[in-house]
């Protein structure tokens, strides 16, 4: 970077950091975003008079409300929620909702302008945003959870709509929150309408949806193996995370001819040298969505798996890697560690799991590393596609939703690599930082000032 450039993102970077104190996550995701474009905004003046990235950086509006609920002995409980309405430039808010513990503004706010990038990147005309609540769903009967999701979207609703702003899952949001969500949603509306995706298929989701993120990981990275003149057939695999999205990545992986060897949650991780093959990965869906259990389980039903108490995956010699758990699973010494061991590749499929230090490491080994914002946008461009079916109030097959995310993720890695690529590395973050920010930076200056 120039000299010139290093300045600009340093003056940037202290103004972003004084307007918004704290929000330590939200910097993270941000000065990743300015390294990338800061070389090209100052190769293209526009956007550096039309002040683009301080525009971007400030959301279009956020909105804070009380979520009172009663619990199952009565108590009055309370919680914050949040929607981060970040930028709408190329189509309405879109973006998932996260309840758990740690939600708070600066999360919210790093999803939200994560969620316009990847958003750009996918071609539909979806703008950014993220909501959510510091509510934790973990150990609550399904009447709390349904009771706190009325309530929070008593409130919610006025601000979201087909047109306006749709939610989806995240975190903690999944089948039978969105029910409980949209089930509200509608008897406050008294209408059927595409404002919210995730929906279950017989009202109104999309087939696939579930697979989506896990799914469109995996074809990224195909397609990443592929670019560097390889396949997946027999690699081993580090899956991090047991819900959603590392779900349908490990079944992705198993189908394609790969080995899954270790998944986790935040207690722990299971290591299976053997391999998790279709039938224990059913086990762990069951586990997981229905029984709501904890991974460490998997060694008393399979006993020759080793349960690693504390531990993420990153330290077990593998092949790929696909951290989808949570922001920040995967640190410095963890990327270390994939070095060592001879890693070939890490796809995100959570959202920033990696920290700075550990992509610098990453990509200074001449790792293959494809960032969140590009490899787990298959989820939100299917909930892009349920939004077209429920516009056209139709339903498309697996087969042909499927068919439309492979395009759409290979188009993605396309585009990556047009504006990533050098003489000896493909720059992932660059290529998908650059190819989004275009996007949106013309449509905003085309816009005028606003
Ligand atoms: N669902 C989707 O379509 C998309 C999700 N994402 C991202 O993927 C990631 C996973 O989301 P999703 O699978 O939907 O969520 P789920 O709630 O289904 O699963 C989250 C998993 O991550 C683990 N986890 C959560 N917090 C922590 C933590 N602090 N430390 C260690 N493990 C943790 C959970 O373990 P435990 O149960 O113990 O908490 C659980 O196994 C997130 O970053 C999300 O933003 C990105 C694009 C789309
Ligand atoms: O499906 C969606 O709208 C959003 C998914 C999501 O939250 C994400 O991409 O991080």
């Amino acid at each position: 970077m120039s000299n010139q450039s290093n300045a600009e993102l340093k003056h940037f970077m202290q103004g972003l950091i004084k307007r918004n104190p704290g929000e330590l996550e939200f910097h993270q995701a941000v000065e990743e975003v300015a390294i990338s474009l800061m070389p090209f905004i100052l190769d293209h003046d526009k956007y550096r008079v039309g002040r683009v990235l301080e525009r971007l950086t400030e959301p279009d509006r956020i909105i804070i409300f009380r979520v009172c609920w009663e619990d199952d002995l009565g108590n009055l409980r309370v919680n914050r929620g949040y929607r981060v309405q970040f930028s709408n430039c190329i189509g309405p808010y879109k973006g998932g909702l996260r309840f758990h513990p740690s939600v708070s503004l600066s999360i919210l706010k790093f999803l939200g302008f994560e969620q316009i990038f990847k958003n750009s990147l996918t071609t539909l005309p979806l703008g950014g945003g993220k909501g959510g609540a510091n509510f934790n769903p973990k150990g609550k009967s399904d009447r709390e959870v349904m009771r706190f999701c009325q309530s929070f979207m008593t409130e919610l609703t006025r601000h979201i709509g087909a047109d306006i702003d749709i939610p989806a899952g995240d975190i903690g949001v999944g089948a039978r929150e969105i029910g409980y969500l949209y089930g509200q949603f509608k008897r406050l509306n008294n209408r059927h309408t595409g404002a919210i995706t995730g929906k279950g298929f017989d009202y109104g989701g999309s087939l696939m949806r579930p697979e989506a993120t896990g799914y469109g990981c995996v074809y990224m990275m195909r397609e990443a193996l592929s670019h560097a003149g390889d396949d997946l057939d027999r690699k081993t695999c580090l899956v991090s995370g047991a819900g959603n999205v590392a779900q349908f990545c490990a079944e992705k992986l198993i189908q394609l001819g790969a080995k899954v060897l270790t998944m986790s949650d935040s207690g722990g991780t299971i290591y299976d040298a053997e391999g998790i093959n279709e039938e224990k990965l059913t086990w762990i869906k069951e586990l997981k969505n229905v029984r709501r259990g904890r991974i460490s389980e998997y060694t008393k039903q399979f006993p020759k798996a080793e349960y690693l108490e504390g531990k993420r995956p990153w330290a077990i010699p593998a092949d790929l890697s696909f951290p989808c758990a949570t922001q920040n699973e995967l640190e410095e010494n963890d990327a270390k560690n994939l070095v060592s061991n001879a890693c070939q590749a890490v796809c995100e499929g959570a959202n920033m799991p990696s920290t700075k230090e550990a992509i610098d490491v990453i990509q200074a080994a001449k790792v293959i590393f494809v960032p969140g914002k590009a490899a787990n946008a298959g989820g939100v461009a299917v909930s892009g596609l349920e939004m077209t079916q429920n516009s056209m109030r139709i339903h498309w097959s697996a087969e042909e939703v499927d068919q439309k995310l492979l395009g759409i993720m290979q188009n993605i890695h396309r585009k990556c690599v047009r504006y990533g690529e050098t003489d000896d590395y493909t720059d992932y973050v660059k290529g998908a930082n650059i190819a989004a920010f275009s996007k949106i930076a013309d449509t905003m200056l085309a816009y005028g000032v606003t």
